[in-house]
């Protein structure tokens, strides 16, 4: 029967339980634990938890370890030994840096070093995934499987799970449908939906461009911030009108806007990465300290899109370099990097400042 829920369908329902503070079990041929996101963690569970016993350990990403002075001996990964009653505050605190500057002395905090990190790692990247701070719970079960179906939890086998987190599926078309908009009248937008019920994205087309020439492309990650409030943090603002007003001026175009808010860590990391910013850390030092990359966007994403609206080349409207690497490896074409530099102010110099310096954005 075809009813159940595939792996992808079942990462999808993992990642909205993490998100409401419902367990999940993970899985392989070894082992299988029991996970929870320490952001939606309450009291109850974590009563709950350690009445069950064992050793939970809290997974964290070794960017945040550093920040922490906690050893990650998994590489990319850290597994901090929960002591004994951990309290929920105590959980908190160590997963976001918010009172970081408050409460320097967290620690000495004790990592794990002997046995397997896998199910670890896997249930950092749910809770990444999920848009929630990056680091989760996890307790080793004896009977994972008998336990899921007695709590009722979903259940993902790790192996079969793990090549679907490396490569996001594709989104296919659902409707498109005409929209003048102030920088063209000739305007239509069209909606693209995963299949794993995430977020959609939308392709914005100016005009009709000519699917046998290189066609003028933006792929704008959505800054609710920039694009709608008019924030002055950033150039999001005033690049998406750029690089609409070119398109309209130019009588052609296709500009991607992705879902892809705060460089693909979700609008609440980026405001608590803003509150960090605050604290005097620049933009990449926030997220590391958050326990994110620099940049956890996945541009193949756009790629996929504008292959699937028939287009092979672009000229490229970006400061990025990686963008146009992404898009080349990705099989579609960057005849021409076509420059957007729009909006500097007061506020966001220094922000673009080190977006040149660290992340090699081009001035
Ligand atoms: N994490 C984080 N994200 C931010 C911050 N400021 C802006 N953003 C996000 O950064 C992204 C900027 O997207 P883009 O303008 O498409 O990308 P870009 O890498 O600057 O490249 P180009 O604009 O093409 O040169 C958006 O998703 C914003 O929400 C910040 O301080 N922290
Ligand atoms: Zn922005």
């Amino acid at each position: 029967m075809s009813f159940s829920p595939d792996v992808t369908e079942t990462l999808a329902r993992a990642r909205a339980d993490l998100r409401m503070g419902v367990p999940v079990v993970l899985t392989d041929a070894a082992a299988g634990v029991l996970v929870l996101a320490a952001e939606t963690l309450d009291l109850q569970r974590l009563a709950d938890l350690h009445a069950l016993g064992g050793t939970p350990v809290l997974a964290l990403t070794a960017r945040r370890a550093e920040t922490l002075k906690a050893r990650a001996y998994d590489g990319d990964l850290a597994r901090v030994i929960l002591p004994p009653e951990a309290s929920l505050s105590w959980i908190l605190g160590v997963a976001d840096p918010a009172d970081d500057l408050n409460m320097p002395m967290k620690g000495p905090l004790v990592t794990q070093r002997d046995g397997a990190a896998d199910l670890h790692r896997l249930a950092v990247v749910l809770t990444k995934t999920a848009r929630l701070l990056p680091a989760a719970l996890v307790l080793p079960l004896s009977d994972p499987a008998g336990f899921a179906v007695t709590h009722g939890l979903t259940r993902i086998d790790a192996p079969r799970a793990r090549p679907l987190l490396a490569a996001a599926p594709a989104p296919h078309p659902v409707v498109s449908a005409r929209l003048p908009v102030a920088a063209a009248e000739a305007g239509r937008l069209h909606i693209f939906r995963p299949e794993d019920g995430g977020e959609e994205h939308y392709a914005f087309e100016i005009g009709q461009p000519d699917r046998d020439k290189p066609v003028l492309a933006r792929l704008h990650s959505a800054c609710f911030t920039g694009d709608v409030l008019g924030s002055l943090k950033c150039d999001c603002g005033p690049q998406l009108h750029g690089a609409l007003a070119q398109m309209g001026e130019e009588g052609a175009g296709v500009l991607l806007y992705l879902n892809q808010e705060g460089r693909g860590i979700g609008l609440a990391n980026k405001m608590r990465a803003y509150s960090l910013q605050d604290q005097g850390f620049d933009t990449v030092e926030a997220n590391h300290r958050l326990g994110f990359e620099d940049d956890e966007r996945d541009f193949r994403l756009g790629a996929e899109i504008l292959k699937s609206m028939g287009f092979t080349s672009v000229r490229l409207l970006t400061n990025n370099p990686r963008k146009i690497a992404m898009m080349e490896k990705q099989g579609i074409a960057v005849t021409q990097r076509v420059p957007l530099k729009v909006g500097e102010n007061a506020h966001n110099r220094a922000y673009l400042a080190t977006k040149s310096a660290k992340s090699g954005h081009l001035l």
